[in-house]
């Protein structure tokens, strides 16, 4: 019998918006147990990527896959937590009362539940701030409430779309050690980001560049094979081949 350790799968997705080439030909997997980092430039197509793969754009042609499922599931929405690039809080509700509600929406059982919004809002920096309304949130702290509802579940596949814009770097390292912990737990995460330095912090990384992904392999194979000692300098010399 095949084992399937694929959790996520794009196969040669394309997309056009108008005449716009915005995906060619776009492949990408996730195994479980694994950080990819799927990182471009602005407008290299990230954002529709993750739609796609989430059953939010329709792809031209290709097959996005979670779990061997096309989306959208319901049966899988449990298993996802999915972090947008712009945030959809409840802006007159307190953090608190945002988890409490994703948390039903998710299953997780009431009695979990407090047990649960500890755990992520511990993750994010935002125990103490917890019943605040969201409203008087700053960016930052909104960003870190999105992130903290994607945790929420311990969902198995993990989708964060430029997670760590507007946080700062002490907080952005915690973030990243406990994607890394999640991922030791057999998660499966994609992480979406222009920070080239995040790269190193991936197990693989996919280089999109103009809708085309460039490269994609371990950071450290990446950076040997072109001889340079960084993703970003990766990214300067495939891009300029
Ligand atoms: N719904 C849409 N209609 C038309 N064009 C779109 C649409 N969504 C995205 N695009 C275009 O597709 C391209 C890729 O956009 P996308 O948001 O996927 O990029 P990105 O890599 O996520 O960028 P950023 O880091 O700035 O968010 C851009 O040129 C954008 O203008």
């Amino acid at each position: 019998m095949k084992i399937n350790n694929q959790r996520i799968q794009l196969q040669n997705i394309k997309k056009k918006f108008g005449n716009d080439n915005v995906l060619n030909s776009v492949n990408l997997t996730v195994n479980s147990g694994e950080i990819v980092g799927l990182i471009g430039p602005s407008g290299s197509g990230k954002s529709t990527t993750i739609k796609i793969l989430l059953g939010m754009e329709k792809a031209d042609e290709g097959e996005a896959l979670i779990l061997e499922k096309r989306m959208p599931n319901r049966k899988l929405l449990a298993d996802i937590g999915y972090m947008a690039q712009s945030d959809a809080l409840y802006e007159s509700m307190t953090a608190r009362e945002n988890l409490r509600f994703f948390g039903y929406m998710k299953d997780v059982a009431k009695k979990e539940l407090p047990k649960e919004i500890e755990y992520v809002a511990e993750v994010v920096d935002l125990t103490n701030y917890l019943d605040k309304k969201v409203s008087g949130y700053s960016g930052g702290m909104k960003r870190r409430l999105s992130l903290a509802i994607a945790l929420l579940a311990k969902p198995k596949i993990i989708i964060l779309d430029e997670p760590t814009v507007g946080i700062d770097p002490a907080l952005r390292l915690k973030i990243w050690k406990e994607l890394a912990k999640l991922r030791d737990e057999g998660r499966s995460i994609l992480v979406t980001t222009h920070v080239m330095s995040e790269a190193e912090l991936t197990d693989r990384v996919a280089l999109l560049f103009e809708g085309k992904i460039i490269a994609f392999d371990k950071p450290k194979k990446l950076e040997d094979e072109y001889k340079v000692n960084n993703i970003e300098e990766v990214f300067l010399k495939v891009e300029g081949e």
